[in-house]
């Protein structure tokens, strides 16, 4: 690794600070692009059914949205699965098709006839999957994949090989492979977290170690069991993945991959304008809303960007800085993304700077002192229930009718105790 002041392929580097470090050299964070799988990792969650014409509408959100890959389910799968596969093909879209099919030459033959602009080819390469579900050993994997890469490349489309279980396999069998399959020309290698089981520094390793090997680019997939599918997606970006899976709001076997949204989100803040460029932020609502709904779930009410709550601002510290600047507790800006910030004062954690801005928006004027006295007001009723925007307006109200009346008991009624 480079370092300043170290030896590095023998020459002396100088102590210079600003110096680009080796791990800012391989990070892809602002060069990367997605493998876009609600349509196939997707359709391996509990509740999704899609049918033609919802797949046709899904990857026509997916592809105005801008991502630069669609992967369909494998059309060895059923009849329909192949047919849809075919009618995406012809959509003329712009995100280039895939389909993910296993290491398998009756597979390869079905796929390579859909129209697809590549494959992706996966095997299972840890001991768990080569005892309990295909049962080859590594020897018989690398002439099967040779002959399906072979295979996929004679008919001039793209192919990427990947080893299911990547974090549980052993990592001279995986470079091994991985070394093999680049020679024979794959366009991409797959790092598969199948099981969730990685974390970001392992992620980091794996595929530092591996951007050393080969020359192809490298997709990474990441399962969410343990909650790092997001932070290892941006691992792996900065250890120099070419490639991110995702799918909507995350779907897929189990409790699903790295969400689209999220992956979004992550990557804005480390590098807004290539994201924004990129990608149609504002559509994300809409998108996740179509899936959301094929697929009869709600969106999380704690969803990256679209949650219902992303942007509500709530306490009474939080809510007067964000009154002043709202990158004091936002890191997002909701409006990239076509979303609002709320501020939310009916409730006793609130404080007079919020409740003098609502005071403003109403149009009503009432000295600083007066919002003090309204605000201790609210809490109180907010002591007892939350109180709703229009309680808490209509309180403003006629709190200002009875100060400018200039009739002290209307006042006093106003902030009594009931
Ligand atoms: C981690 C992942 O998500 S990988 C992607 C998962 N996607 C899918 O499974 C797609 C949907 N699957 C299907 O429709 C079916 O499983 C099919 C059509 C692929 C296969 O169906 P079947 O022939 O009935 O086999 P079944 O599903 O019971 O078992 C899988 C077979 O594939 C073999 N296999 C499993 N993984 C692979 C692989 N990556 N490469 C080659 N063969 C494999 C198994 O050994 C087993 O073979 P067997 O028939 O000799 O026992
Ligand atoms: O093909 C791949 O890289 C990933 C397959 C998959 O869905 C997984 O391993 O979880
Ligand atoms: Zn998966």
């Amino acid at each position: 690794m480079t370092t300043n002041g170290i030896k590095e392929n023998g020459v002396k580097k100088t102590n210079n600070p600003y110096m680009p470090r080796y791990e800012d050299l391989l990070s892809r964070v602002s060069n990367f692009s997605i493998i876009e799988s609600t349509l196939r990792e997707g359709e391996q969650f509990a509740n999704a059914f899609f049918d033609t014409a919802k797949k046709i509408e899904i990857a026509k959100a997916l592809d105005d949205f801008g991502v630069e890959y669609i992967e369909l389910t494998s059309p060895a799968a059923s009849d329909q699965s192949r047919q849809d596969c075919s009618a995406i093909c012809n959509l003329g879209l712009k995100a280039k098709i895939l389909t993910h099919i296993r290491c398998h030459m009756d597979d390869a033959r079905i796929a390579v006839e859909t129209g697809v602009d590549g494959v992706d080819v996966v095997i299972g390469t840890s001991s768990y999957l080569r005892e309990f579900s295909h049962g080859k050993d590594m020897d018989y994997i690398t002439k099967q994949a040779t002959e399906v890469i072979n295979f996929v490349k004679s008919k001039g489309i793209e192919v990427r090989f990947s080893s299911e279980d990547s974090f549980r396999s052993d990592l001279v069998d995986l470079l091994s492979i991985y070394r093999t399959v680049d020679k024979l020309g794959v366009n991409r290698v797959g790092i598969a977290d199948t099981v969730g089981c990685a974390n970001p520094r392992q992620v980091y390793e794996l595929v530092r170690t591996l951007r050393g090997v080969v020359s192809c680019d490298i997709e990474c997939h990441f399962h969410n069991d343990t909650g790092c599918a997001i932070a290892n997606a941006y691992a792996a970006l900065e250890a120099g993945a070419t490639h991110i899976d995702t799918s909507v709001l995350g779907i897929g076997e189990r409790n699903g991959i790295t969400s689209l949204g999220g992956l979004c989100a992550r990557m804005y803040t480390a590098n807004k304008d290539y994201i924004k460029t990129k990608y149609k932020l504002h559509m994300l609502r809409d998108l996740e809303n179509l899936v959301a709904d094929a697929v009869s779930v709600q969106v999380p009410f704690n969803n990256y960007i679209t949650g219902y709550c992303a942007f509500t601002h709530k306490a009474g510290i939080h809510a007067k800085a964000i009154l002043n600047n709202p990158s004091t507790y936002e890191i997002l800006k909701p409006e990239d993304f076509g979303m609002t910030r709320y501020v939310s004062i009916g409730h006793r954690l609130t404080g007079w700077n919020a409740v003098k801005n609502r005071v403003e928006q109403l149009g009503l004027t009432l000295t600083d002192d007066q919002v003090k006295k309204i605000t201790a007001k609210i809490k109180e009723l907010a002591d007892i229930r939350p109180q709703s925007m229009e309680d808490v307006d209509n309180l403003l109200r006629d709190y200002h009718y009875a100060v400018t009346s200039g009739d002290l008991s209307q006042v006093e009624s106003v902030l009594s105790t009931n």
